[in-house]
């Protein structure tokens, strides 16, 4: 019957009200907290939840906008000049003048808070995807009103664009000296390193099956809080131990692991070993962040998956040209291999310490050769997309990586970028946050080693969340804190779909 009765009067609709206190509570990300902007609307100016954007005082954003870029500007200006004062050829120097004039005109653009103009055509392969993304969404907007992640990424792409233009300077890497710097001021965690994981297996010739099985899940425990904190701008994990400390780290691995973890506010370190160590000869990847120490820690990370058995081939993934300070280029790559077997970086280094550095760079050159290492650079990770976009706008390379048994994205950068970089409440589950990257048919699984050195957080319970807001208010900048996430992708791995057609 219909709700207007015999008479054709309207009756009035009786709501049976149910009062239900005992079901269990709504996750963020689904249901009634489901992101507040339709994934369907989505788009580089409206991320899911709301942007960070430079004039939030609130932000880090604001402070990274306006006073963390102009001085990296100015230092990467000094740097410029540096080499400037040591070049003799008329024709460099005039090119390299030039340069040195179009990164100033990029600061009085930053400093007076300008448009954002299309990216200039230097040939690079972005150029498009830049522009089209300016146009699209951009259009009018300034460097302090776009979203933060993609205001900031846009001043790397200019500040390359002022070398890319040149002649002779188009690879010119204005923080090559401060990465290799770095490097050699880590020799104490450098050494602390290779000189276990040179032979990293030699104790397992005399242990029993069971004993193996321990010994692998505790060093994967450990490894991988080095991988993490190789993010940080020391290893103080490492550094700060006493012999007595890593000997009982070894030994009995629980109660200390408790204590060097509980920094990590969402964690699945355990889950991350149940998925990898069920692989066999898997093929991992790694979306790398920063050049030097941390560069090496995710070798001796990526060297010890391959001879667990676990990887037979690692694919890590690194920028087309100098992004975010000191994110890894080719060139990084290379110098850090290098000067692992040639240089002479550490001055005060014994033989022994020396001679287990080469071995690792002898063994991890080979791997190389031997194609069980790629170093791969796709156009993708230098624009200003976040990879929830990645499936659209870089298909090739979704397809690409979902081959992998597992990506890891290291650093605080890529999690921003994982996450669209928005203000979504920090209980939202990992898998929720990353949007397309865990839903997409052929999704791989995802693991993101961070430090938190911005807003973003995400796959922390309320409850810290708000305790830490209110006894620690640096505490989401200060990279005290991390966060290990794993989402595991499309269990069943269906084919992925690519503009509605299916991949055999
Ligand atoms: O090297 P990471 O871990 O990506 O950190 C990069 C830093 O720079 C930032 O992009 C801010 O400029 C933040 O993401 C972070 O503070």
């Amino acid at each position: 019957m219909s709700a207007t009765g015999a008479q054709g009067l309207a009756k009035p609709v009786h709501k049976t009200v149910l009062n239900l206190g005992n079901l269990p509570p709504k996750r963020a990300g689904f249901g009634g907290g489901s992101y507040p902007r339709t994934p369907s609307r989505v788009d580089p100016n409206n991320p899911p939840w709301p942007a960070y954007r430079g004039y939030h005082e609130f932000s880090f954003a604001h402070e990274t906008m306006g006073k963390r870029l102009p001085t990296i500007l100015g230092k990467a200006i000094d740097d410029t000049i540096k080499t400037l004062n040591e070049q003799s050829k008329e024709e460099s120097m005039v090119d390299l003048l030039q340069c040195i004039e179009r990164m100033q005109e990029l600061m009085k653009d930053l400093q007076a808070n300008a448009k954002l103009r299309p990216v200039v055509d230097d040939g690079e392969g972005d150029v498009a995807l830049w522009n089209k993304e300016l146009a699209k969404y951009f259009r009018g907007k300034t460097f302090m009103d776009a979203p933060w992640f993609f205001a900031e990424a846009y001043k790397y792409r200019r500040l390359h664009e002022c070398f890319s233009i040149s002649k002779h300077w188009k690879d010119y890497d204005v923080f090559f000296r401060q990465k290799c710097d770095t490097f050699s001021r880590s020799g104490t965690a450098v050494f602390e390193l290779s000189t276990r994981f040179a032979e990293p297996f030699h104790y397992e010739a005399n242990a029993s099956e069971d004993e193996k099985v321990k010994a692998r899940k505790l060093i994967f425990h450990e490894l991988t809080q080095i991988c993490l904190w190789g993010n940080a701008t020391d290893l103080s994990l490492l550094i700060n131990m006493t012999e007595e400390d890593i000997k009982s780290l070894q030994s009995t691995g629980g109660e200390h692991l408790a204590a060097t973890e509980k920094n990590i506010l969402g964690n699945h370190i355990d889950r991350i070993w149940a998925l990898l160590s069920n692989i066999k000869d898997g093929r991992l990847d790694f979306v790398l962040d920063n050049a030097g120490f941390e560069l090496y820690c995710d070798c001796v990370y990526a060297d010890w998956l391959i001879q667990s058995g676990i990887a037979k081939q690692i694919r890590f993934h690194g920028k087309r040209f100098a992004w975010f300070v000191s994110d890894v280029t080719r060139k990084d790559w290379d110098w850090l291999l290098n000067s692992m077997m040639y240089g002479s970086l550490f001055s005060t280094a014994t033989d022994d310490q020396l001679q287990s550095l080469r071995q690792l760079a002898v063994r991890w050159k080979n791997y190389e050769k031997e194609g069980k290492w790629v170093y791969e650079q796709h156009p993708f990770w230098c624009t200003g997309y976040s990879f929830w976009s990645l499936p659209s706008e870089a298909p090739d390379l979704f397809l690409h990586l979902s081959e992998s048994d597992c990506v890891f994205f290291k650093g605080d950068l890529n999690h921003r970028k994982l996450t669209y970089d928005c203000q979504a409440p920090s209980q939202t589950p990992f898998d929720i946050a990353i949007g397309p990257l865990a839903s997409e048919d052929g999704a791989p699984p995802v693991v993101s080693l961070r430090t938190v050195k911005s807003d973003v957080v995400v796959g922390v319970d309320e409850a810290t969340a708000a305790r830490l807001d209110k006894e620690e208010p640096g505490w989401r900048i200060s990279g005290k804190y991390a966060v290990v996430l794993l989402s595991e992708g499309d269990a069943e791995r269906k084919p992925v779909q690519l503009g509605g057609e299916t991949r055999p």
